[in-house]
């Protein structure tokens, strides 16, 4: 087994990887990224990192082996995935449209009960009201700049009206929260509804087709893990 280690100078780690509540501040010590690689490593084996600085008691994340893949995955090549196993300590914003809120409040409501039901805790969420979907990309921005969250989750409801209004709203919601999550370096997940109807728009939220807003708050967790559990450590300038 050939064991690499690799030294990080603590100052490189962004500051939006440092949520202030954070039970773990940098500190002086090297973060330390290990790769224990095997000679011949089995193709089910999985590659661990550990930082004490990021993690604390929570320093070792296996990185996950991915169902759909399973045969994309060799000895050689390193995979690193998000797990939705680890979300206790990540810090989630969220921002929710009023417009539409009957449907909003829905998504929204799908969205807590799967942070609750992964160990995200209350204490760790932020919620976020603005007017209309045309007003998330802003905020989104602006709190994932804060450095107080691992993830943003937008959420609104655009739904087709009886002019061209509906695709300024849509697209100006889509490419806002793009570009919040690229300006902030911060995932900002699309949990934002774009329906011809009510009917279409109530069964994704809730109804027969799901509720949107709890897969959204699946991505922002396995986003968030992905971040902090990996990319923070191999990437400086993320
Ligand atoms: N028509 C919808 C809107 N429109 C409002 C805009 O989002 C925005 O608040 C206004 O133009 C002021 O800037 N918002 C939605 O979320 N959904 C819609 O269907
Ligand atoms: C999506 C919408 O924008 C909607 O409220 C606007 O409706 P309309 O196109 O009939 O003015």
């Amino acid at each position: 087994m050939a064991t690499f280690t690799l030294s990080l100078d603590p100052c490189s780690v962004p500051q939006c990887f440092s949520p202030s509540s954070s039970p773990s501040t940098p500190s002086s010590l090297a973060h330390q990224l290990r790769l224990d690689l095997p000679g011949d490593r089995p193709k089910s084996a999985a590659v661990s990192f550990s930082s004490s600085l990021l993690q604390g008691a929570r320093s070792h994340f296996p990185v996950q082996e991915g169902k759909s893949c399973s045969s994309l995955r060799t000895a050689a090549v390193r995979h690193l995935e998000g797990s939705l196993t680890n979300a206790r300590g990540l810090r989630f914003g969220v921002v929710v449209a009023r417009f539409n809120e009957v449907v909003t409040k829905l998504l929204l409501e799908g969205a807590l009960d799967t942070f609750r039901k992964y160990s995200v805790q209350e204490e760790d969420i932020e919620v976020v009201w603005v007017p209309g979907s045309f007003e998330i990309g802003l905020v989104a921005e602006k709190l994932g700049k804060s450095g107080k969250f691992h993830a943003i989750l937008c959420i609104g409801a655009v739904i087709r009206g009886d002019t061209s209004h509906y695709d300024a709203v849509a697209n100006s919601a889509a490419s806002g929260v793009l570009s919040a999550g690229l300006n902030s370096g911060v995932p900002c997940i699309f949990g934002v509804l774009t329906c011809d109807d009510m009917d279409q728009a109530l069964n994704r939220a809730g109804g027969k087709s799901g509720n949107k807003g709890s897969e959204a708050a699946l991505t922002a967790i396995e986003m968030a893990s992905l971040f902090q559990h990996h990319l923070v450590l191999f990437c400086k300038d993320i």
